[in-house]
């Protein structure tokens, strides 16, 4: 899905983002483990305000696994439940509807001292940035008994709600935010990730921070899948030898720097390079 985020766009967002929460419980954050924080809407404080959070690691099945914890235990200090999870597999899904439990027993033991016997459903939306995995976590959840439930009158537009299990129903479509784009770091993490499109930024400044990045971070990974005995410290060479080792070559035999740079790429989000994170607590 392309979405142009022009502010009235924004604010469209915001506003739709804002009506759901109306109608939920607790909000399920989710962001890409292996960029939590660059993949997580600026306003997102703002715009959830008071309701219950929990934030959802998804992807993190392609995260570095001792990054992931660190960043558990960095939002566990501000006080923010956050769950690893890989929609796609489904592991740390089931974990979801046990901590949603919990955070809402409060709520709900009020809703029974009050002689509501039978307190209904715990209602949750999720929210997050396209490409984020929104729909696979939706599905996931869902499993196969996919069923929807009657609409909700008064609301602007019809919602319709997906059972999960006896104990929680998710509103069917999901909250979609925006990132924080305006800061170039931000744009470059995300298109490293494949969460924005290639078309937006220039391939070969993406491949440039990436290789930097995993020169600092993952040395050993780059030297091992590119054969490489010791790492330039000029990028250009950089991007010479992974061309020639694997003839990413143009006319004339010189290296195609396009070539490298798409050949990197696929290989980050390939997980050639195994499992990385790039958001660093
Ligand atoms: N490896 C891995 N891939 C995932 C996971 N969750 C989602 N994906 C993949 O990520 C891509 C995007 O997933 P979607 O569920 O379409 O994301 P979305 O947030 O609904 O996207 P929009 O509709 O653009 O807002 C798909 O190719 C999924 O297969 C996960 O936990 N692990």
């Amino acid at each position: 899905m392309t979405i142009q985020w022009f502010p009235g766009h924004m604010a469209k967002a915001k506003r739709e983002v804002t009506e759901k929460l109306k109608l939920i419980d607790i909000v399920f954050e989710l962001v890409d483990a292996r960029i939590p924080i660059s993949s997580r809407n600026p306003l997102i404080d703002e715009i959830v305000a008071n309701k219950p959070r929990i934030m959802l690691l998804n992807k993190a099945d392609m995260a570095d696994p001792d990054v992931t914890k660190q960043w558990i235990d960095f939002f566990a200090a501000q006080q923010i439940e956050a769950l690893a999870i890989d929609s796609q597999s489904g592991a740390g899904v089931k974990q979801i509807v046990e901590v949603a439990k919990e955070k809402l027993r409060p709520k709900f033991e009020k809703m029974l001292a009050k002689g509501i016997k039978r307190p209904r459903a715990m209602r949750a939306l999720i929210v997050g940035i396209p490409n984020v995995g929104k729909s696979t976590l939706i599905n996931r959840l869902a499993g196969k008994h996919i069923a929807k439930t009657g609409d909700t009158p008064g609301v602007t537009k019809a919602q319709q709600w997906i059972k999960v299990g006896k104990e929680l129903e998710l509103l069917d479509t999901p909250g979609i935010l925006w990132p924080k784009f305006e800061d170039e770091e931000v744009g470059l993490k995300l298109a490293t990730t494949g969460a924005i499109k290639d078309t937006i930024l220039n391939l070969q400044d993406v491949a440039v921070y990436a290789l930097r990045f995993l020169a600092i971070y993952y040395p050993d990974r780059l030297k091992e899948r590119y054969v490489l005995s010791h790492i330039p410290e000029d990028i250009v060479q950089l991007f010479d030898e992974i061309g020639k080792k694997r003839g990413c070559l143009a006319a004339g035999g010189v290296v195609d720097y396009d070539k490298v740079a798409e050949l990197v790429l696929r290989d980050i989000r390939t997980e050639k390079l195994g499992r990385l994170s790039f958001d660093r607590p």
